[in-house]
């Protein structure tokens, strides 16, 4: 196992392997998913004013209860025409800002109104200040409403564009070639020859990155020859920041990888992590280009792409926190006591706790698409009981 690296250690050091990407200015319909390379400060108050939250009438709350004169009307997208003194008050919608003299909103449920006549039918306001959103409580200008590093989520981009702006500082989209490699993958829907399967990790890993800030390039599987996959390689790697192969990455005498990347005069900067599936992953330099090997295991791969490909892509995009996240929920079931790999268990959420499915082999493609999460196993834990927590990786 000493030659294994930890899986902790294997991302810092894939990290290492390239500097984030450019930054560009991109508008708020193409900034989604991406991560700010700057703080974004507020260029308005909001709500730049005291605002009323509710459709009613704003009132002096020591006036309760009334009767009061309606003296004027406010809308939202207009200011108050004049203050309101004793006794007076303002008909006002959601969204529009106090007069001055007002500092509570009466619901219209709790009011009649007759002419300029108001008069109080339910239980009014609870306190001063009732139905009022403060001004600048949301943020006043000047302020950093989004920090550098942070994910634009739907609503990031919303509070992005709430501060005042129409573009925003990212990275530029990594540019990800997927090369499959393997004599026995025919493209997905084709008729299979002799010994063929159909090939699905390339259909998987571009549905796994479909949310992800990145240009895909899929290639057609290449075939187990050293020097067509050096060539494949080399024609792969050019003009992509990342390149991810499947396949051929273990220690058979068809897993040409390795050697391959080697002759085309990549570096190869580890090979192999103490981790279950994906044990023969290795990472490394060909040219500008990061060069990620997966397992052509199809768990194998998905399992890697989830804690290698994704957490690269968010690390050249400039994520404060490239790693994907782990939850902690109660076991559902007996899990075994682990071997010394991490391992990575694919479990399904059944009334709110965790069963591991009952298919644990690399290539059991169904219980993974079937899982809702994989459990994460230290190396050597002890037997677990139902009822004890533990940390899952949500997956679906
Ligand atoms: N003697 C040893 N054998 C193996 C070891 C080992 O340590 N010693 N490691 C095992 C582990 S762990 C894994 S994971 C696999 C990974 O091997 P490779 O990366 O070389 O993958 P292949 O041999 O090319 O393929 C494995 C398996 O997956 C199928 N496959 C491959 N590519 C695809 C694809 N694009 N779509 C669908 N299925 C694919 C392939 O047909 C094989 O069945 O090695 C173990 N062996
Ligand atoms: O580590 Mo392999 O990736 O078990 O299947």
């Amino acid at each position: 196992m000493s030659d294994l690296l930890p899986l902790d250690e294997a991302q810092a050091r894939l990290f290492a392997l390239a500097e984030p990407l450019p930054v560009e200015q991109a508008p708020l319909g193409e900034a989604a998913g991406r991560w700010l390379a700057a703080d974004i400060p507020a260029c308005v108050d909001h709500p730049f004013a005291d605002l009323s939250a509710m459709d009613g009438y704003a009132i002096r709350f020591g006036d309760r209860p009334g009767p009061w004169t309606v003296v004027q009307d406010i809308a939202a997208g207009t200011m108050p025409a004049c203050a309101i003194g004793p006794g007076e008050a303002a008909r006002i919608f959601t969204g529009a800002p106090l007069p001055a003299g007002a500092d509570t909103i009466l619901v219209q449920e709790d009011a009649a109104r007759d002419g300029d006549a108001l008069r109080l039918t339910g239980d009014g306001p609870p306190a001063k200040g009732a139905h009022v959103r403060r001004k600048g409580a949301n943020f006043t200008t000047g302020a950093t409403v989004l920090g550098a590093g942070e994910r634009l989520t739907p609503a990031r981009i919303g509070l992005a564009a709430m501060a005042g702006h129409a573009v925003l500082p990212v990275r530029r989209r990594a540019r990800v070639a997927i090369l499959s490699t393997g004599d026995e993958l025919a493209l997905a829907g084709a008729p299979l020859g002799p010994g063929q399967i159909h090939e699905s990790n390339a259909p998987m890993l571009a549905a796994l990155l479909a949310a992800e800030p990145a240009h895909l390039q899929c290639h057609a599987p290449v075939r187990d020859d050293l020097d067509l996959i050096q060539r494949s390689l080399i024609q792969a790697a050019a003009g992509a920041d990342i390149l991810v192969t499947t396949g051929g990455a273990s220690v058979g005498d068809h897993d040409l990888v390795r050697p391959a990347l080697e002759a085309a005069g990549a570096r190869i900067d580890f090979w192999r992590v103490a981790m279950k599936p994906g044990k023969p992953l290795m990472a490394g330099r060909l040219g500008d280009c990061v060069v990620l090997g997966l397992p052509g295991n199809p768990v194998s791969a998905f399992v890697t792409a989830l804690l290698f490909l994704r957490p690269l892509i968010a690390a050249l995009g400039g994520a404060a926190d490239p790693l994907p996240r782990t939850v902690r929920l109660p076991l559902g079931a007996p899990v075994a006591a682990n071997g010394p790999r991490l391992d990575f268990l694919r479990a399904a959420i059944v009334d709110g706790t965790v069963r591991p499915l009952a298919a644990q082999d690399s290539g059991a493609l169904p219980a993974l698409a079937h899982a809702d999460v994989l459990l994460v196993r230290q190396p050597h834990a002890p037997a677990a009981e139902p009822g004890m927590f533990a940390d899952v990786l949500i997956i679906a």
